[in-house]
């Protein structure tokens, strides 16, 4: 086994050293453990990324909070929750279950932005996964972790199962920029036509009055002459957008979904909780005169702040039964990304005693910054109208444990399949919103990967 790790770990000594201890203490497992059982070992720096793309198990996962202090790739399954629709009790109990857990074992996952709409294959509605593997950074600090649960198929099983894992590793593969791959086909859904159409419904007085805001969204398909590497398109994107939230969702060969989000559902640590309202776009200027100048007049704007006001009015009122205390920013202020910038209003809380994730879920998401105000009525329009199910996009994504948990929201993301890559963006609709300038506020929200896909200096 050792020769396969020679060259391309940075620290390859350090790492066979890892993979060493983590052999040894699983030859020495003790006779009976309580249901999960984590082994970690420090392995040295390896880019967790290229790490991943190297492998042969699935699923692959990765992700990288917002301030980048923390990277996971998460490799293989120790446990695997799928669930086809929301009325799935599963989901609950495992939500509920989680809280319990004793330990920080996580669980990498993520839920549809509807839970009616039909869902894609491999990711159901809501999938979570106890990974077989882990490399962490937490800093500078590399880590490598196997997961065991003794409730699986008992502990010889279990433990024989996790050698095989440890010893099926591969080295990582870098992802280098590649030539171009060309660009066979792109189109729009809705095209523009039928956006304006959409639009001046929703920004009617009549519908107005009852629904002040729905999120349209847009499906944008690109077929390239050849298949497409997620981990590559994926790592560009990060270097555009570093203090965005960045994760891949890989669960088989055929199909993955990544996302390069700035925005943040909840983090909880313990009972205390994040959250934000991130809505209201301008794009970036070309000099810094200009981007001070468009950034002021978003601030000033009262049909964007209009848009930033109803997600935060939303998360305030879902948050107030189930916190102690919950706060947030008069004022919202500047979040700028390479080609956009946004209103940003943090939004704080203590959470009672007995408020959990599952609370959290049900009450937050999906909240007016991907749906609308009044939920249900949004989603009514958004289901009847909207042509191409959302799936995960505009969903939540994240980790799960009893001590904390975050889940971003998958908006700047993209589903490929093979030689297929699907990229949607969405605007807030509220009254003043025109068809043309939402129009080109979805291409501004797509520019960071459109620059990366058509510049084509990634991926293939
Ligand atoms: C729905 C998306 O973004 C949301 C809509 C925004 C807007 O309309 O200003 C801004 C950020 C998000 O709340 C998306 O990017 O797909
Ligand atoms: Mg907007």
């Amino acid at each position: 086994m050792a020769t396969l790790y020679l060259e391309p770990y940075l620290s390859t000594a350090v790492f066979l050293a890892a993979l060493g201890t983590l052999e040894d203490r699983l030859k020495r497992l003790p006779a009976s453990f309580q249901s999960r059982l984590r082994l970690t070992a420090d392995c040295g720096a390896v880019n967790p990324m290229e790490w991943l793309a190297g492998q042969t198990l699935y699923p692959r996962i990765y992700w990288c909070g917002r301030d980048n202090e923390e990277e996971v790739a998460a490799l293989g399954v120790c446990q695997d929750f799928r669930f086809e629709s929301a009325d799935d009790s599963g989901l609950a109990t495992l939500l509920q279950q989680t809280a319990t857990h004793t330990g920080n074992a996580r669980l990498y996952g993520g839920v549809a932005f509807d839970a009616t709409g039909p869902a894609w294959s491999e990711f159901g509605y809501a999938r979570f996964v106890l990974p077989r593997i882990e490399l962490t950074r937490q800093a500078d600090h590399y880590r490598i972790s196997v997961n065991l649960n003794s409730e699986n198929a008992g502990l010889a099983a279990e433990r024989e199962a996790a050698l095989a894992a440890l010893r099926g590793l591969l080295p990582p593969q870098p992802l280098p920029h590649r030539a171009p791959a060309a660009v066979v086909s792109h189109s729009d859904n809705p095209e523009f036509p039928r956006w304006q159409e959409l639009v001046t419904q929703l920004t009617s007085a009549d519908f107005n009055r009852h629904t002040p805001k729905v999120v349209l969204a847009r499906q944008t398909r690109l077929d390239f002459e050849r298949d497409l590497c997620p981990w590559s398109l994926l790592r560009r994107w990060q270097q555009l957008n570093p203090s965005c939230f960045q994760f891949g969702f890989q669960f088989g060969p055929g199909a993955s979904f990544i996302s390069c989000s700035p925005e943040r559902l909840y983090l909880r640590r313990l009972s205390l909780l994040q959250s934000e309202a991130l809505a209201g776009t301008a794009r970036r200027g070309a000099n810094e005169a200009e981007d001070t100048s468009l950034a002021n007049e978003l601030l000033a704007d009262s049909k964007n702040a209009e848009e930033n006001l109803w997600v935060k009015q939303d998360i305030l009122t879902a948050l107030a039964p189930l916190s102690e205390w919950v706060e947030a920013e008069a004022h919202p202020r500047i979040f700028k990304l390479a080609h956009v910038q946004h209103l940003h209003t943090s939004i704080h809380a203590r959470l009672k005693r007995e408020t959990g994730d599952l609370q959290l879920l049900q009450a937050l998401h999906p909240t007016p910054a991907v749906g609308g105000y009044p939920r249900q009525s949004a989603m009514t329009f958004i289901r009847g109208h909207e042509t191409e199910p959302r799936g995960w996009y505009a969903g939540a994504c994240g980790y799960l444990s009893a001590d904390e948990t975050e889940f971003a929201v998958a908006i700047r993301s993209a589903y490929l399949q093979g030689k297929q890559v699907c990229l949607y963006a969405g605007a807030g609709i509220v009254a003043g919103s025109r068809p043309e300038a939402e129009w080109r506020e979805l291409d501004n929200k797509l520019t960071t990967v459109l620059s990366i896909l058509l510049d084509g200096k990634a991926l293939a």
